[in-house]
């Protein structure tokens, strides 16, 4: 079923809290395997979902410079550190398959890397996957439950949905948890945080 792209404003920031934990943790081995084929994809998210669909789509929710939260703080990306955060959902085909938030620390967005503070609706992964020098240096995974940020976005994109369309659709909860994965990239030897949550409709789900 079509969906129409989100007319924002869905307010900036959703946030994102998980329970971020190793692929190699139990839990995750009784995950379908199709789910698992992309939550572990090394490749770009964005070049593998290009391949899905005809039209592709990146949607801000919104940008903005914050200190890192101590929540989202890592080794290498510490708390209280400026970072540009960046929100988006991704669409193929007008149908929400990602919401993706992104710490890009201001320490990292030096040189070539400045234009990932002005990439706009070009996907962050066209930038990253172009260089060479990336590398992903953990990929962790977690699931969201109905009292997540995630799953009331994805609940306000099914009632924006029903408003658009002749079908008349309750905006109910997903029903299902929804599944992300959370990496720290090194890009010419800078960190970047990115986590991705597959949203209802998604391709993973299928
Ligand atoms: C990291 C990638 O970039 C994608 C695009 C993003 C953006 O434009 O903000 C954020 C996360 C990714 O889903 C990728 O394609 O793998």
């Amino acid at each position: 079923m079509k969906q129409q792209i989100v007319n924002f404003p869905i307010t900036f920031p959703i946030t994102l809290t998980g329970q971020w934990q190793s692929p190699r943790t139990l839990g995750f081995s009784s995950l379908s395997t199709p789910l698992k084929d992309w939550l572990l994809d090394e490749g770009s998210l964005t070049a593998r979902l290009k391949n899905h669909c005809d039209n592709f789509q990146v949607k801000i929710i919104g940008e903005q410079q914050q200190p890192c939260s101590a929540a989202e703080s890592c080794d290498l990306i510490k708390v209280g550190e400026p970072v540009l955060v960046r929100e988006v959902i991704l669409y193929c085909d007008d149908v929400p398959q990602v919401f993706a938030r992104s710490l890009l620390p201001l320490a990292s967005l030096t040189g070539e890397e400045q234009i990932l503070a002005n990439l706009g609706e070009q996907p962050l992964g066209q930038v990253l996957f172009n260089n060479p020098s990336l590398q992903r240096l953990r990929l962790e995974l977690s699931s969201f439950d109905s009292n997540s940020s995630v799953v009331a976005l994805a609940a306000k994109l099914a009632a924006q949905h029903a408003s658009n369309s002749s079908l008349v659709k309750a905006s109910t909860i997903p029903k299902q948890e929804l599944w992300g994965r959370r990496s720290i990239f090194m890009l010419e030897n800078k960190p970047l945080m990115v986590a991705e949550v597959f949203l209802p409709d998604a391709f993973a789900y299928e």
